[in-house]
């Protein structure tokens, strides 16, 4: 049986981790006050959108405000915003073995490299999580989208397919692979929508049907995806449509763009993405690890990425600047009107 330490008890952390129970492996939570207060209070209860609705009960929760010394387990999973890896990562190294592997499932593309410096003894693994999680109320962490999950690994390590073993009974997909870079630039593509989410104020259904948000959205992937041309990078395929196709399908009419787009649209009425909670709670966003990393890779390439650039500024001004932004607001702001 497994034994899995989750850093980071928020939507990700609890979801995956409280998957990981219900799949019989033993899950030590370590997370801040105000979700060990609700999980305390009320268990913790996961839902999706294909039927599961379970609940642990707290009494059945290994809840810890930091990680355990003396646990051993068989594998952490770092489950805290880009903005917390550095410090969670020499906390998971102040208290787990040299060589325990942990697996980051942070968006991005660069919090494993920053987890391994802060923390080399570790054994560090890039993860990604396709699906949306949202905290529906205190202690009930819902899915409202679908996907494998998906980690780097070789074959010889053992805890890792002994957790995709555990995870395929209940089922939660995961994918083990040798590279996961084309995965998780693919994934930052998709999450280049995070900040016209968050700025658009609206539920991510609701924000895709608007043209306007999904042009802004567009215009953000092509400006990346020359990039990541010009640079040589192959993408994964995380979508049933190809990450160039998907830029000209999401300028369609929304009619037509419902017709291509439809699995796209498979999602719980209330998903927003992760940024959305992060603007809504007054936390820092991810935007860095997002478009800041477009902005990085353009000038690596002696080029520019103007409109990543634009929406970095927009989200990092936000708490001066509180609102929301329409459709013409936003491609106004990024000069794509
Ligand atoms: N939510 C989603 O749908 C998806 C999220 N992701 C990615 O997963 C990662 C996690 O996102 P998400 O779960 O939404 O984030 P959350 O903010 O919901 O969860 C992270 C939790 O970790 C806590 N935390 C931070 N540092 C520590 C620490 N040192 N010790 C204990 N707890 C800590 C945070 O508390 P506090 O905020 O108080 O510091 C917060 O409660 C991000 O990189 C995100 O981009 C990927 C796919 C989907
Ligand atoms: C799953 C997705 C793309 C949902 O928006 C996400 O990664 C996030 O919210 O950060």
């Amino acid at each position: 049986m497994t034994t899995l330490l989750v850093m980071g008890a928020g939507s990700v952390g609890c979801f995956v981790g409280g998957c990981s129970q219900l799949a019989g492996c033993t899950v030590h939570f370590v997370g801040r006050p105000r979700m060990l207060a609700a999980l305390q209070q009320h268990g913790m209860r996961l839902t999706d959108q294909d039927g599961l609705d379970r609940h642990l009960p707290a009494a059945q929760l290994h809840l810890h405000d930091t990680p355990p010394p003396g646990l051993q387990p068989d594998l952490a999973l770092l489950c805290v915003k880009s903005g917390a890896t550095a410090e969670a990562a020499a906390q998971l190294a102040q208290a787990l073995p040299a060589g325990t592997p942990v697996v980051s499932l942070q968006n991005g593309v660069g919090n494993t490299e920053l987890a391994r410096r802060a923390a080399p003894a570790l054994q560090w693994h890039a993860g990604m999580v396709p699906f949306n999680i949202a905290e529906l109320s205190p202690g009930h962490v819902h899915r409202g989208t679908d996907g494998a999950l998906a980690v780097q690994a070789q074959p010889s390590d053992a805890a890792l397919h002994a957790w995709q073993a555990a995870l395929a009974a209940l089922p939660l997909p995961l994918k083990l692979l040798p590279d996961l870079a084309p995965v998780q630039w693919a994934k930052l593509l998709l999450n280049l929508n995070n900040p016209v989410n968050a700025l658009s104020g609206l539920p991510l259904r609701a924000q895709l049907l608007e043209r306007g948000y999904r042009r802004v959205l567009a215009a953000l992937q092509e400006e990346a995806l020359d990039l990541l041309d010009a640079a040589g990078r192959p993408l994964a395929r995380l979508t049933p449509l190809p990450p160039r196709q998907l830029v000209r399908v999401l300028r369609l009419p929304t009619w037509l763009f419902q017709r291509l787009a439809a699995r796209m649209l498979r999602m719980d009425d209330r998903a927003r993405s992760s940024m959305a909670d992060d603007l809504a709670l007054g936390r820092p966003t991810e935007i860095d690890a997002l478009c800041g990393e477009v902005v990085r890779l353009a000038t690596q390439l002696g080029r520019a990425a103007p409109l990543n650039a634009r929406m970095l500024a927009l989200v990092q001004h936000w708490p001066a600047q509180p609102r929301t932004y329409t459709p013409q607001d936003l491609l106004r702001a990024l000069g794509t009107h």
